[in-house]
């Protein structure tokens, strides 16, 4: 037994299972990017910090967007009409959209709009569309009463004193929806001013109402009235547009007379 050490068994390499396997990956050379993404998807989630912030604020935007108080609903079973008020300074085209409205919902022509005009547009809505000129005592009372605002703006000369006006009542008075219909977009021959004016206005628009306030557009007459798309376009997002009930108008009572 002396000097004799005993004889250690060699290491045996194993060639097969799944250690060896792993050992002649190994020796392959590195894995590639889509081995790791696999074996750890947790920390290839977030690729940059900023678009992964971004996008957590935009799902957090859009989520209180819809977060509404709820409101006691107090409007009877068949509600009244809905009030349109289209407003905007002389000659920007008032009676002909409402013309075209009253065209696009009954398939009846109208000739003078002599006063409120009341239309049924669906099963359970009917309309009430009433002109406002520029007299600040209409535009108060009309604000009060307005579900919704139309108001339209010539493209060709830009915003004018009366629309501000309007807008500063409605935001003492009523705070109706507001929603602006660019007209006399055919008077741009040019089709870059027209989209740079487009744009501007649209802006100058959502600075003063807010931002993403819906703005249509009507951009041009055919036979004295305008396109019979983009008046269905606007009376299909009137008709099936949703009304919150105004916090100013439940709290004033009012009593509109038609006449
Ligand atoms: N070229 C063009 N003309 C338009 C457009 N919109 C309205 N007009 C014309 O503008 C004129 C005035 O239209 P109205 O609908 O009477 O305007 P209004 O705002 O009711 O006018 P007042 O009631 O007097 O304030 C009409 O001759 C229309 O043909 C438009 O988009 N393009």
């Amino acid at each position: 037994m002396e000097g004799k050490e005993k004889e250690q068994r060699k290491h045996q390499q194993k060639h097969s299972g799944p250690k060896a396997e792993r050992k002649k990956l190994k020796k392959q050379g590195p894995t590639t990017e889509e081995d790791a993404r696999k074996r750890n998807p947790k920390a290839f989630a977030v690729q940059s910090a900023v678009r992964m912030a971004k996008t957590f604020h935009r799902s957090q935007d859009i989520k209180t967007k819809k977060h509404h108080i709820p409101l006691v609903d107090r409007t009877p079973l068949e509600p009244p009409p809905v009030v349109i008020v289209v407003m905007g300074p002389p000659k920007v085209g008032k009676s002909t959209l409402i013309r075209c409205l009253i065209k696009n919902f009954t398939r009846q022509k109208l000739g003078d709009i002599v006063g409120p005009v009341t239309i049924v547009s669906g099963k359970k809505r009917r309309l009430t569309f009433m002109e406002c000129n520029n007299d600040i005592n209409t535009m108060i009372d009309l604000a009060k009463v307005a579900d919704l605002v139309l108001m339209l703006i010539d493209a060709s000369f830009g915003f004018e004193m009366e629309t501000f006006e309007f807008l500063n009542i409605c935001q003492v008075h009523g705070f109706p929806r507001i929603m602006g219909v660019l007209t006399h977009l055919d008077s741009f021959k040019n089709n870059k001013v027209l989209r740079k004016t487009k744009k501007n206005l649209k802006h100058r628009f959502w600075t003063e109402v807010y931002q993403g306030a819906k703005l249509f557009y009507l951009s041009g007459m055919v036979y004295g009235e305008y396109q019979t798309q983009e008046v269905k376009n606007l009376g299909r997002f009137i008709s099936v547009m949703k009304f919150r009930p105004l916090v100013w108008q439940t709290s004033h009572p009012y009593v509109l007379a038609d006449r």
